[in-house]
């Protein structure tokens, strides 16, 4: 049975309504997770001036841990303001115990630096602060609250949260929104892969922002509970900021909360993708198309084969789309292999997409080339784009899906919708729902779902109006798979 994720909340009230628990509230109820509220601080402010914090006390805070936990554990622990120098000396006790006893347990900090209508939240400083940051697994600052974390005067946001996470974070992200321009771009900083992903929004004006910060950060902290990887929480929190921000941007008053709205789904608000692969081809036209039209004239099903056995039991069947996925041949094999491969695809009017080997693909004329997210940087799309070769590029979640689609590529693959013997996908599992979320993204490019699909689950990842389902072993391990394959045929159209 499926349970709700439970985020605590560690952070102030705020008596004006919008930010601090009020915000992280209203946002767990929009993004399906359960919230328990330890509030640090009752505090006294409107729309003018912040006139009073009132901490609570440590020993409040204890019994309210003590009594919680054995009923209501945490997937997520966020933590927002910090309210005196006895907090903090709980929290860097309280933090190592909880993780030590559920060790799947994230701890998200948004480090609430000043009121947004001006004035400190606590004597605290930034050298005790720092004390903290080894426990946190992701932090969510503004690039002011950045700056005063690492004492590094620079808006380079990549730079900040580098310096984020030398002192100890896993995850830094330094959200631009603060900076001047058309554009508001966040920089998540990944320290146990080295990596950055970074996304990019338009600019919305709206005086109805208040506990937009903590807002944020209460989105990354559902989607983490949700079980999404940290580019995927990433991605959908930024498109519910946007949502939020759009549904206000009409009122002219001073002052106002950030509207939570729903899980997001409309592709206008998703943010675009700024990856490596972006800045190595600037210039990247569209790859050619596949011959149908998104929603319109379907694959089918795609059979995922290793052998020209396979394409032959599998091609006079009408087969629409197939894939030649081929690991650990020797060159001489594979170059023997595709050339037949292309031949025989050829005589069936099959369009054969030749998996990883894209030099070998161009050099024998294949109908297109699949290539996964690891393999992207690695291939030369413009020699693929200039030899008419089709492309086609896996995608684990929508992060992925988004910065695939800028690309341009003549299909997406998205998977594994399904656990899947056939390949090691642990953490990649998308779901039905996952699915359905890309669909929404996508523009006129065809989807493909992969990944532990068989004749049972088909019908229900078919209904979700995908372009084709791509299929192993529901085929090569079936007892009749030319049987197998007229049945997923009829289930499929
Ligand atoms: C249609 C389709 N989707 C996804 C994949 C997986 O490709 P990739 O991520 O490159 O992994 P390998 O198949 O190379 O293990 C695919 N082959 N086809
Ligand atoms: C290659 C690949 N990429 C994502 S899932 C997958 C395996 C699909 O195989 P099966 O249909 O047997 O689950
Ligand atoms: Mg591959």
């Amino acid at each position: 049975m499926k349970t709700k994720p439970i985020v605590w909340s560690i952070a102030g009230a705020d008596c004006s309504g919008g930010a601090g628990i009020a915000a992280d509230i209203k946002t767990a109820q929009s993004l399906k997770v359960e919230l328990c509220h330890l509030i640090t601080a009752n505090t006294v402010q409107n729309s003018k001036s912040l006139v009073s914090v009132n901490p609570t006390d440590v020993e409040i805070l204890k019994q309210q841990v003590a009594t919680l936990i054995t009923d209501k554990q945490p997937d997520i622990i966020k933590i927002g303001l910090i309210a005196s120098s006895e907090q903090l000396t709980w929290l860097c006790t309280l933090l190592p115990d909880i993780k030590n006893q559920y060790t799947k347990v994230n701890v998200v900090f948004d480090p609430v630096g000043s009121a947004s209508v001006g004035g400190k939240f606590s004597n605290i400083t930034a050298n005790d602060l720092i004390k903290i940051l080894p426990l946190v697994d992701v932090i969510t600052p503004n690039i002011i609250e950045a700056q005063q974390l690492t004492g590094i005067n620079t808006s380079d946001t990549d730079q900040l949260a580098q310096a984020i996470c030398a002192l100890g974070v896993k995850y830094a992200i330094v959200k631009g929104g603060h900076q001047i321009g058309k554009s508001a771009q966040d920089v998540a900083f990944d320290s146990t892969l080295n990596l950055f992903y970074r996304v990019t929004s338009a600019r919305i004006d709206s005086s109805f922002s208040h506990g937009g910060g903590c807002s944020f950060s209460s989105a990354i902290s559902a989607f983490l509970a949700h079980g999404y990887l940290l580019r995927d929480a990433l991605a959908q929190a930024k498109a519910f900021m946007q949502q939020g921000f759009a549904k206000n941007g009409d009122f002219n008053e001073y002052y106002g909360a950030f509207e939570q709205t729903h899980w997001p789904q409309d592709k206008q608000f998703f943010p675009a993708i700024d990856a490596d692969i972006h800045r190595k081809y600037p210039t990247l036209s569209a790859f050619a198309d596949i011959g149908t039209t998104r929603g319109e004239q379907k694959l089918g099903l795609y059979p995922v084969v290793d052998s020209i056995e396979w394409l032959e039991t599998l091609m006079p069947l009408g087969i629409e789309i197939i894939q030649l996925r081929v690991k650990n041949k020797s060159q001489a094999e594979l170059d023997n292999l595709i050339e037949k491969a292309v031949a025989l695809a050829k005589n069936y009017h099959t369009r054969l997409f030749i998996n990883d080997y894209w030099q070998l693909a161009i050099k024998h004329g294949a109908y297109g080339v699949h290539i996964g997210q690891e393999d992207l940087l690695d291939a030369d799309l413009h020699a693929i784009q200039q030899a008419g070769l089709r492309l086609g590029i896996s995608t684990h979640g929508c992060y992925e899906f988004l910065l695939a689609q800028q690309l341009k590529p003549s299909y997406l693959a998205m998977g594994a919708i399904f656990p899947t013997k056939t390949k090691d996908m642990t953490g990649q599992i998308q779901g039905i729902d996952n699915l359905k979320q890309v669909l929404n993204l996508s523009e006129d490019i065809p989807v493909v779902a992969i990944g532990g699909i068989n004749e049972e689950r088909a019908p229900d990842v078919w209904a979700t109006g995908t372009d084709s389902i791509a299929v192993v072993t529901a085929i090569t391990e079936a007892s009749n798979p030319s049987e197998a394959v007229k049945r997923f045929q009829r289930l499929l159209f």
